[in-house]
């Protein structure tokens, strides 16, 4: 199991070839079909990084990026949701910090309310632990890395790479309107954080994009249109996935 892995992942790294992504093949794309029934699912979305040494297999690993407002989060719930995958926000793993009141709480609270990005080394081992606390073959890991030291580290930490990236391409001034009408009582949703948000986006984590991008791990989604629409394009990808 993962869980048990993680252990030994940590001493042995292990890389995911991109030429083994099957999204990447022509196949065929199949309608709009109910959810896949979940052995099949756990076949199909096993990670094609293989196993860990003890007989078990590493999670199918999926990050999910996009600017804030974007609507990975919207996403994620609808994918984890018909798609079995279990849903772990960076974002909430760091508010969910900031809520024990602890000194690191803190100091992820001043952070967040600058609109900066968190020492690294702190949100990969909280991932890290959520993932070791869990059995899940298929994973998505929401707004993570945001920057290239995020995606260094996690590699390093956790000796592993993403099998697929989702990218949520959303033209600044729909994210800037989502996030202003987000009403969630968040800390950073507030003009002026937001465009301190919209300028880490752009020079910090499009260049992780680009990264990617070169490795053949992205996919683009075109997230303008409603939440319905950008699910249909959403489905569409993981029905091919499977398929
Ligand atoms: N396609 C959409 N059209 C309009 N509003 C959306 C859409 N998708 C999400 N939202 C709303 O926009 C806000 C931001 O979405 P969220 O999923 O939290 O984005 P992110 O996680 O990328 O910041 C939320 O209030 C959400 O309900
Ligand atoms: N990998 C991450 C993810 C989030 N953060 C911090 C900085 C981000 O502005 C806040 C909020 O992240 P979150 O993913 O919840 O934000 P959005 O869903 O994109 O609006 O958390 C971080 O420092 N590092
Ligand atoms: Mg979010």
């Amino acid at each position: 199991m993962w869980r048990r892995q993680v252990g030994a992942l940590l001493l042995r790294h292990r890389s995911t070839p991109s030429s083994t992504l099957r999204h990447h093949l022509p196949l065929p794309v199949p309608d709009q079909s109910p959810p896949l029934a979940s052995n099949l699912l756990l076949r199909l979305f096993t990670s094609q990084s293989g196993e860990g040494g003890d007989g078990a297999t590493k999670p199918f690993i999926a990050f999910v990026l996009g600017g804030p407002g974007s609507g990975k989060g919207t996403q994620c719930v609808r994918i984890a949701s018909d798609f079995g995958f279990a849903h772990l926000s960076a974002g909430d793993l760091l508010r969910s910090e900031i809520s024990t009141g602890s000194e690191k709480g803190e100091l992820i609270l001043n952070i967040i309310k600058e609109g900066k990005i968190v020492p690294s080394e702190i949100t990969v081992e909280l991932i890290r632990k959520a993932m070791e606390s869990s059995d899940a073959k298929r994973v998505l890991i929401d707004g993570f890395p945001r920057c290239e030291e995020n995606r260094i580290a996690f590699e390093r930490i956790t000796g592993t790479e993403p099998d697929l990236v989702i990218f949520f391409d959303c033209p600044e001034d729909e994210m800037v309107k989502r996030l202003l009408g987000r009403n969630q009582g968040r800390v950073d949703d507030n003009i002026e954080t937001i465009k301190k948000r919209l300028k880490v986006f752009e020079s910090l984590n499009i260049p992780v994009v680009d990264y990617y991008t070169s490795r053949g791990k992205v996919h683009k989604i075109n997230a303008t249109g409603t939440e319905e629409e950008i699910f249909g394009a959403v489905h569409k990808l993981f029905s091919s996935l499977s398929s």
